[in-house]
């Protein structure tokens, strides 16, 4: 069926989250704070505390970065069931637990219970929308809009469709991304990872064989990013940053001086076994480098950092 969603993107006023756990609770932070009503849904007993407790703790940083007008907290809806929820939704931010059965089943249940048309967003981190599609749905408007962590400061999402979505959904979905206050990359065709979770797991997979491998701690990995190139990434991408170590012959002589070391063994890219020793590792070098720091200690200095560097960088007004 062809997507034709009820309003233009620009004249959203209700949004729905369904599934209100780390990245939904994240979302429900972010509409708020752009002025939206938002209705939630997470079948967790206990998910409409923990759901308020998160957008309390993210409003601080989001009134440092500039409330929409009209935006409150008290907009927020929590609804017993997934059918209040989205009744009367002009937009659907899907947040359930990383299970492909799950979501396709979820995400089938949705186009049943939205009205017609309406465009419904799954945050997954990595599965191509053309395995969520599923017999009988309404194919046409489900679209992947993959955001990062907290979705209320880190601007980027990046939106793709299946090959049962309408390229009309798509669009559509860019533009309230945009609309939103998102930073919006629109994909053509489908990866699995999207762009930059592909990248990120790259990164990650190496890190977890330093250190299955004991080569080097939790903390020194960490370091070697946030004192290292994580610093420039935060303005200038890893490919541009690149460019630049080749000098003034840029990306040409950076890659006839370094091309050849492409070849030597520094990667091992194949997944190293997640064994419940590395598991351990992971969870007590992490320990250890929080200390006395709790998660709530860990989330403040976190959503106040990446204020900061939005700031330096000039992306939230202020500085140049
Ligand atoms: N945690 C992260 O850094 C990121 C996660 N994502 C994606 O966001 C989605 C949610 O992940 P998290 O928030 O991290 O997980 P989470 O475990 O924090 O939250 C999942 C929530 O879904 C609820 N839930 C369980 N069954 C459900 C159902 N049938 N329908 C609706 N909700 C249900 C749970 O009660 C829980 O509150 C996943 O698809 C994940 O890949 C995307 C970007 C980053
Ligand atoms: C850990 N993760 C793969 C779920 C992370 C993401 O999907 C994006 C992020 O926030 O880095």
């Amino acid at each position: 069926m062809t997507a034709t969603p009820p309003l233009a993107p620009e004249d959203v006023r209700k949004v729905a989250c369904i599934g209100a756990g780390v990245i939904g609770g994240g979302w429900v932070a972010h509409f708020l704070a752009r002025g939206y009503d938002v209705t939630a849904w997470d079948p967790a007993d206990d998910a409409e505390e923990k759901l308020r407790r998160l957008v309390s703790a993210a409003w601080p940083a989001l009134e440092q970065m500039g409330l929409a007008e009209g935006a409150s907290q008290d907009r927020l809806t929590v609804t017993p069931t997934l059918a209040e929820a989205v009744a009367d939704a002009d937009f659907v931010q899907e947040s359930a637990p990383e299970k492909l059965e799950l979501k396709r089943s979820l995400l089938a249940e949705l186009t049943d219970a939205t009205r017609d048309g309406v465009i419904i967003a799954s945050s997954t981190s990595g599965y191509p929308m053309s395995d969520m599609h599923s017999d009988g749905a309404d194919n046409g408007r489900l679209v992947v809009g993959h955001p990062f962590n907290p979705p209320y400061l880190i601007p980027l999402v990046e939106v793709v469709g299946g090959e049962k979505t309408d390229r009309a959904a798509v669009e559509w979905a860019s533009r309230f991304y945009d609309v939103a206050g998102k930073s919006v990359i629109t994909m053509d065709r489908e990866l699995p990872g999207f762009i930059a979770n592909r990248l990120q797991e790259a990164l990650w997979r190496e890190a977890l064989h330093m250190v299955a491998n004991g080569e080097a701690s939790v903390q020194d990995i960490d370091d070697s990013i946030t004192e290292g190139p994580g610093l420039r990434w935060a303005f200038m991408g890893p490919l541009l940053t690149f460019a630049l170590a080749g000098g003034e012959g840029g990306m040409g002589h950076m890659l006839d001086h370094f091309g050849p070391s492409l070849k030597s063994p520094w990667t091992r890219l194949e997944a190293p076994e997640l064994t419940r020793e590395l598991r351990d590792a992971m969870v007590e070098g992490c320990e250890a480098e929080a200390g006395e720091r709790t998660y709530a200690d860990l989330v403040a200095e976190r959503d106040q950092g990446v204020i900061n560097v939005l700031r330096a960088t000039g992306r939230l007004g202020g500085a140049e």
